[in-house]
């Protein structure tokens, strides 16, 4: 950066800019304004729509530092990196006012309330690979939640980025080929991932002599990335990290594997009609932001592991039979704030005294969640624990899962009553957002605080009485004692009234105005010199105070965060309790078969939302001897997609320990649901339709086991009719014979109905519909057998295609039926041959040789 000569203070400037990676963008405090300059200038000043100016030719632009959230907030948004600059000298003659960068914000890591969504966790997560194998790490400096985790292939590192949806994901600089393109990337110095030092690192923040205490001390690669996290946090973005106690290993062999495009395709916490339509929003009744990012992660990470369900499961029992402490325990929780996140940020040395206000309010709730659970206990020991419930698997222990979960709970909920006394006695009723202007702790705390309070009211009080006295002494009835910011106290006469007084000697003039007439006694000075002298007292002695209560909550940080996590469980469970009691959801039955079978089953969103309609639930059963793929035909918009993902979405939800919304339901666990749907595009990463289909199906292919459950709906249809007809075919087979998991596979394929003729577990089922006056009538009933007509015409006409088109479909429909040379093709519809001629097609070509 050529130019003119640099003054002391822009050397300053650029040295600091210099410190920084050139991405990050340098807000630097001038008096009350952050400045940028250069290239940072014209970078930002677009994006928060601020003037930029030149001074000696230098661009600038600057933001009040009173209003920098909101900027800040605004850079961060648009994928920006700030530093902030801080003075940390005060201005002397002669001397260059010393500033440092404070912090560091970046998406990953922003801790500011105002720039989170509630709902939903901050990611921070690092890649590496090391040979076969890739390490993730992955940090919510929100709430100090670390976890790591290693696969062996690309492709579930893949999934479970697509789940975590982080924010700012970091990787080495020397791997820029495996992991440049992700979402949100950005390389970091590949030292920081390097093993040793990256463990060390680990074991000196932990303070511990190795990471076997984490079971994670083999997992290199996962440690390489955690290591680089905390030294980007520490180093980089120069954060406290001490509320990052422990690392997690995240092992996916205890969870239902869901892959990116299936998550999509069943709109578990995303769709594109909004969070109402989704999995996610029908469950979510949480009370709590704790509990809602837990209800959330639990149903992007379904459990295998039977024992832990059953819990759940067990919990949400006790509340449903007491309903009075369900609705108890939901009160109570109404209570309680963030309390993770509030003290992840006061540990950080940020948060102010709304803060332990809002702490303290949820602590004290605590004693009432904790009566809640002693009478549930006391309730579940009344009946008799020997007596398994009706719906209970055989394989559990209903005791031991009826009691542990609750002990867990109640032993974790730390009341806190001295924290919570202490921060309610000291803070004010209504603390303020700021911290160094008074306010915040209440009166009768602190004595000196107290004395130096009366101390301001005694003189303030002395100085409305002046203006009576002062009155009298001048004779002048409209006198008044005033203050501003750069006088202090002062007495204001009209220029009218002072023509004709004489005034004290003591009267000093400090300021004429255009009507009246300032001025000052030694009298009102020294009393001021008293009344501010003591209010900044006051003002820096509150400051202190805070900052002590603020550290006493530092000293319970473990015990805060286990508490914390315990309420998220209570409340997550607590919402699906009221789902279940709210929709009429029935506790499933869990097994580790391979059959499922549900009675009654509803779509859990759609029921919720069908506004005209009313959902006819269906009946579901697999069994792994004769029932194994289930070939599903039926006209469009009969409702074949909707009852196929219905099937996944019920087991899903058993598998987070949810009720279901079924009259009844047997669901032998799983271990992956996959869920591949309708062609759609990838133009973003330039795959085409069918490239997109196929890829999804072979995913499928190469990973389903016999425990999986695979829903299709379509496959092949983004190809020309025989390539995808033989695709879906020989995908299906395999699925039967070789996989030999449980399939619904919805098609417009009818052919593929015959494939029950030679295989012993495929069974056909049709959505009925009737036919009235040409018209089709939706019965949304799931039955046995193949349909024996498409009606495409017909909802083609429903959907309001013109009277031409529909004509001529028709007359054309005729034409192929009538030269078809399948026998039975009349009674199944229409088979569209692959053919470009305009006109009817002349060829005779058997469609289904193929397959005979
Ligand atoms: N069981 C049901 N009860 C009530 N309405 C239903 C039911 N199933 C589906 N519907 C309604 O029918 C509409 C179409 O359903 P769906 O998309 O499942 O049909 P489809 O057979 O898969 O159609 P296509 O073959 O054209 O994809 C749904 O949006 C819903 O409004």
């Amino acid at each position: 950066m050529s130019g003119p000569k640099l003054t002391p203070m822009m050397a300053q400037y650029q040295k600091m800019r210099r410190s920084l990676p050139d991405d990050v963008l340098l807000m630097y405090r001038l008096g009350d304004f952050y400045e940028m300059f250069f290239e940072d200038a014209q970078n930002a000043a677009p994006i928060l729509n601020v003037a930029l100016t030149r001074r000696n030719s230098i661009p600038m632009c600057g933001v009040p530092y009173h209003a920098a959230d909101a900027y800040i907030a605004k850079l961060v948004k648009a994928g920006k990196r700030v530093a902030i600059a801080e003075q940390t000298s005060e201005p002397s003659p002669g001397k260059i006012v010393e500033r440092e960068i404070a912090r560091i914000i970046s998406a990953g890591s922003i801790i500011e309330a105002h720039l989170l969504d509630d709902a939903r966790p901050n990611y921070l997560a690092a890649v590496y690979q090391m040979g076969k194998k890739w390490g993730l790490a992955c940090v919510d400096h929100t709430t100090g939640e670390f976890t790591v985790a290693e696969f062996t292939e690309r492709g579930p590192l893949d999934d479970e980025l697509a789940r975590l949806t982080p924010s700012e994901l970091l990787y080495s600089d020397e791997q820029i080929p495996a992991f440049g393109a992700l979402p949100a990337a950005q390389a970091y110095d590949a030292f920081a991932f390097l093993p040793d030092p990256a463990g060390q690192l680990l074991k000196d923040h932990f303070a511990v002599q190795s990471l076997h205490g984490f079971g994670c001390a083999e997992m290199h690669a996962a440690t390489g990335a955690a290591g680089a996290i905390l030294h980007y946090l520490i180093h980089q973005l120069r954060r406290p990290c001490e509320h990052l106690r422990s690392l997690k290993v995240r092992e996916d062999s205890h969870l239902v594997l869901i892959d990116a495009a299936s998550q999509a395709n069943l709109d578990l916490i995303d769709s594109r009609s909004g969070k109402k339509h989704t999995l996610l929003g029908v469950l979510d009744r949480t009370k709590t932001p704790m509990g809602a990012r837990l209800l959330r992660d639990w149903i992007l990470h379904p459990l295998r592991d039977l024992a832990q369900l059953l819990e759940r499961q067990n919990f949400i029992a006790d509340l449903l039979e007491q309903p009075f402490i369900l609705s108890k325990l939901r009160e109570s929780l109404q209570g309680i704030r963030d309390v993770e996140r509030t003290t992840a940020r006061l540990s950080q040395g940020a948060g102010n005294a709304r803060d332990l206000q809002a702490l303290a309010v949820s602590l004290s709730h605590i004693p009432e969640l904790k009566e809640d659970l002693a009478t549930l206990t006391r309730s579940g020991d009344l009946q008799s624990p020997a007596q398994p419930r009706p719906e209970q698997s055989s394989t559990e222990n209903p005791a031991t899962a009826h009691g542990s979960l609750l002990t867990d709970h109640s032993s974790n909920l730390n009341d806190h009553t001295d924290l919570t006394a202490q921060l309610t006695t000291a803070l004010a009723e209504e603390p303020p957002a700021t911290l160094k202007d008074g306010g915040l702790i209440a009166d009768g705390h602190n004595p000196e605080l107290d004395e130096l309070r009366s101390a301001t009211r005694d003189g303030k009080q002395w100085i409305s009485d002046l203006q009576a006295q002062e009155r009298q002494r001048t004779g002048i009835d409209t006198l008044k004692i005033k203050f501003n910011n750069v006088f202090g106290y002062f007495i204001e006469i009209s220029t009218a009234k002072l023509a004709t007084a004489t005034l004290p000697d003591d009267y000093t003039r400090k300021q004429t105005m255009a009507n009246a007439e300032r001025f000052i006694t030694p009298a009102l000075k020294e009393m001021e010199a008293k009344v501010l002298g003591s209010e900044e007292r006051a003002k820096k002695l509150e400051y202190e105070l805070f900052l002590e209560l603020r550290q006493q909550v530092c000293e319970h940080l473990d015990s805060l965060q286990q508490t914390a996590a315990a309420i998220a469980r209570l409340d997550a469970l607590g919402s699906l309790a009221e789902t279940a009691q709210t929709h009429r959801h029935c506790r499933p039955k869990l097994e580790a078969s391979r059959a499922i079978e549900i009675v009654n089953g509803r779509h859990p969103v759609l029921e919720q939302t069908l506004v005209d309609e009313k959902f006819v639930p269906n009946d579901t059963a697999f069994d792994p001897e004769d029932n194994l793929l289930q070939i599903l035909t039926g006209p469009n918009m009969a409702g074949k997609s909707t009852y196929i993902r219905q099937v996944a979405l019920i087991t899903l939800m058993a598998q987070i320990g949810a009720y279901v919304p079924a009259e009844s339901a047997t669901i032998g666990l799983v271990d992956r649901i996959f869920c591949r749907v309708g062609a759609s595009d990838d133009l973003s990463r330039g795959q085409s339709t069918f490239m997109v289909e196929m890829n999804e199906t072979a995913l499928i292919l190469n990973h389903a086991t016999e425990h999986s459950l695979v829903i299709l709906d379509e496959i092949g249809r983004g190809t020309a009719t025989f390539d995808g007809l033989s695709i879906a075919w020989a995908v299906a087979e395999h699925l039967h014979d070789e996989i030999k998991c449980r399939t619904l596979f919805a098609t417009h394929y009818h052919e593929l109905t015959d494939l029950s003729n030679t295989r012993p577990a495929v069974t056909n089922y049709n959505v009925a519909v009737r036919e009235w006056n040409e018209e089709i009538i939706f019965l949304r009933k799931i039955l046995p057998g193949a349909a024996d007509k498409s009606y495409g015409i017909q909802v083609a006409r429903l959907a309001g295609l013109p009277k031409p088109i529909i004509e001529r479909a028709k007359s054309i429909l005729s034409h192929l039926e009538l030269n078809s040379t399948k026998p039975d093709a009349k009674k199944r519809g229409p088979k569209a041959k692959n053919t470009r001629q305009n006109d009817m097609p002349e060829s005779n070509a058997p469609q289904l040789d193929l397959f005979d």
